[in-house]
C-alpha cells in the first residue's frame, strides 16, 4: 500500500528547543490518526512540516510521494489542511469565499459543499468577519474537505464546534477516509472524540513520538500495573515500560499475564493514558 505521508527521523528545533526529535511514522490510505500531545508538544509543527510551510532540520519527509518543499500542483490539490487559526477572506461573504476557494480545485464537490453549508447552518450571505469562531472553523473544514483530498491534516478542527456538529463531522471524517481511501491526521485534546473515530493514536511528548498504535491495540496491550511499596517487578522482554510513577508502571506489550504481588492491572481509556503519561 502506498504511503500518503511518510516521516523518517524528522528533527525540528527552534533555537535550543528541540520540538521534534527523530519522529518517524507512516500514514496509509484508510487511516484516521488522532494526534495527542500537551500544549506545545509539536503537533502543529509536525503538520506544517508535512505541508512544506516550514522546513525540518533533519530527516526525510514524503507527502504524497513528494518532497513537501516542492509539492506539485497535483499533490497540493490532493491535500487538505485546516490550520489551528484560519483564515483570510475577511471581507468576503461565505459564498464569495467559497467561490474563490473552489476555483483552485478541479475536483470540488458542489453537492458536498451545499450539504455541509446546511449542516453547519452557514448562510452564504454572511460576511466572514461576522462569523463566530465555530462557524469559521466549519467554513475552514468545508474548504479543506469539499474537494475530497487524499491527505487531510486537521489541526484541532473541532475545538470550537458544538457537540452535535462535532459528532457529525467526526463521523464524516471516518467515512471519507474509508470510502475514498484517504488518510487523516487530526490533532485534538478531546480524547472522547478521538476514541470514537480514530483508527490509530499518535502521542507526542518531549519531542518523541511515544506511541503510534491502533486504538484497539492500545486497549488490548497497555496496562497500568501497581505493586506494593518496595516491590520491584520484573517484566518480560516483550514489555516496554512507557512510564513509571511511584509504584505504578505503565506498560505496553501486555498479553494477559499476571505478576505475583501486583495490586492491580488496569486497562486505561485514552484520557487516563494521557494523564498517566503526563503526571
Ligand atoms: N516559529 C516559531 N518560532 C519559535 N518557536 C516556535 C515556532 N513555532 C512553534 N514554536 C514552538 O514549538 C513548540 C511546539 O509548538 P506547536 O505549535 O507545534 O505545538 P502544539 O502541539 O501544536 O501545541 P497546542 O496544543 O498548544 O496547539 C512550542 O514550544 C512553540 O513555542
Amino acid at each position: 500500500m502506498d504511503a500518503l505521508l511518510q516521516l523518517n527521523k524528522v528533527v525540528k528545533r527552534f533555537e535550543a528547543n528541540t520540538v521534534l526529535d527523530e519522529v518517524s511514522f507512516t500514514l496509509e490510505p484508510g487511516m484516521v490518526v488522532g494526534l495527542l500531545g500537551a500544549n506545545g508538544a509539536g503537533k502543529s509543527t509536525l503538520m506544517r512540516i508535512a505541508l512544506g510551510i516550514i522546513d525540518a532540520d533533519a530527516g526525510d519527509i514524503e507527502t504524497l510521494g513528494e518532497a513537501p518543499a516542492q509539492l506539485s500542483v497535483a499533490a497540493k490539490e490532493a491535500t487538505g489542511y485546516v490550520p489551528q487559526q484560519p483564515f483570510g477572506y475577511e471581507n468576503a461573504t461565505v459564498a464569495m469565499a467559497l467561490a474563490l476557494h473552489r476555483s483552485f480545485y478541479a475536483s470540488w464537490d458542489m453537492q458536498l459543499e451545499q450539504q455541509w453549508l446546511q449542516r453547519f447552518a452557514l448562510d452564504g450571505k454572511t460576511k466572514v468577519n461576522k462569523l463566530s469562531v465555530g462557524q469559521r472553523q466549519a467554513l475552514a473544514i468545508i474548504m479543506a474537505m469539499a474537494y475530497r483530498p487524499k491527505l487531510l491534516l486537521l489541526d484541532e478542527p473541532v475545538a470550537s464546534l458544538d457537540p452535535l456538529a462535532r459528532r457529525q463531522f467526526m463521523a464524516d471524517l471516518f467515512e471519507l477516509a474509508l470510502e475514498s481511501g484517504s488518510a487523516v491526521l487530526f490533532s485534538s485534546h478531546i480524547t472522547s472524540d478521538l476514541e470514537r473515530v480514530a483508527s490509530h493514536v499518535a502521542l507526542l511528548k518531549n519531542g518523541k513520538l511515544l506511541l503510534m498504535r491502533e486504538l484497539d491495540e492500545i486497549k488490548e496491550h497497555i496496562r497500568l500495573v501497581t505493586f506494593p511499596e518496595g516491590v520491584m517487578p520484573t517484566f518480560g522482554e516483550h514489555i516496554r515500560v512507557l512510564h513509571r510513577r511511584e509504584y505504578s508502571w505503565l506498560i505496553d506489550g501486555y498479553r494477559g499475564e499476571t505478576w505475583a504481588g501486583a495490586l492491580q492491572c488496569q486497562a486505561l481509556n485514552l484520557e487516563q493514558l494521557y494523564l498517566e503519561l503526563h503526571i
